[in-house]
């Protein structure tokens, strides 16, 4: 395991949406039911995909800014959606290829693992828990755990805090600029993920310091 990378590091911290799990579409469909509760107009999938990574509030700003909305319906919408979401987080999402032995494989090395995700905190919980994977976490923290999110390195900062570990010992594994630019500055090494959300730029442009195509690849087994 780790082979690829050259060392096996004694903390993984992980993002969740686009990196664990494709959640967009349950996502998407929560927010359209809060749109649908105010009488605005839908949004599409791929909309959607392209926002998602800076939490709830912005994702709810990028809602209101393409449909041309007042920003003062804001709070109310973000409101909707955390109440549509908290009750049906997990009607579609599912892992990515290779996450589930990923998450064993840690599991089985004794690697501590923790979740560090924009996604606000009890969504998070519930999405982890309705996927059966939220004993495999030690530490999980949300958009809303913290003063700062990603792309500020407190919440890995926290992370290393929790579990002492030096910053060049662990690893962060994401999907985007913001926990790419969150690793980089807590000086943590960063394996990127190419199939997740990036606001339409390839992860590349990012310079993370590996990209592997799915998480299985870090398990030293053959491609299937
Ligand atoms: O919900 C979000 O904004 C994305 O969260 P992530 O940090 O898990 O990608
Ligand atoms: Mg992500």
């Amino acid at each position: 395991m780790f082979s690829l990378i050259g060392f096996t590091p004694k903390l993984v911290m992980c993002d969740l949406d686009g990196t664990l799990v494709d959640s967009a579409a349950d996502i998407h469909h929560c927010l359209n039911l809060a749109l649908d509760d105010l009488g605005l107009a839908r949004v599409s999938q791929l909309q959607v995909r392209n926002w998602v990574g800076r939490g709830a509030s912005r994702l709810v700003y990028c809602v209101l800014e393409a449909g041309q909305h007042p920003a003062g319906l804001h709070d109310g919408l973000l409101a909707g959606f955390m109440r549509h979401y908290q009750q049906a987080v997990c009607q579609f999402s599912r892992f990515y290829e290779g996450v589930p032995e990923f998450l064993k494989a840690c599991r089985q090395a004794g690697i501590p693992l923790a979740c560090v995700t924009n996604k606000p905190y009890a969504p998070a919980k519930g999405l982890l828990e309705a996927l059966d994977c939220l004993d495999d976490f030690q530490l999980l923290v949300g958009g809303d755990t913290l003063p700062h999110k990603k792309p500020h390195p407190e919440p890995l900062q926290h992370c290393l805090r929790h579990f002492g570990t030096r910053p060049g010992e662990a690893l962060m594994l994401g999907d985007s600029r913001n926990d790419v630019e969150a690793a980089r500055a807590a000086g943590v090494p960063c394996v990127a993920l190419p199939y997740g959300y990036n606001h339409g730029e390839p992860i590349e442009a990012c310079e993370p310091t590996w990209i592997v195509p799915h998480l299985g690849v870090l398990l030293d087994r053959a491609p299937a």
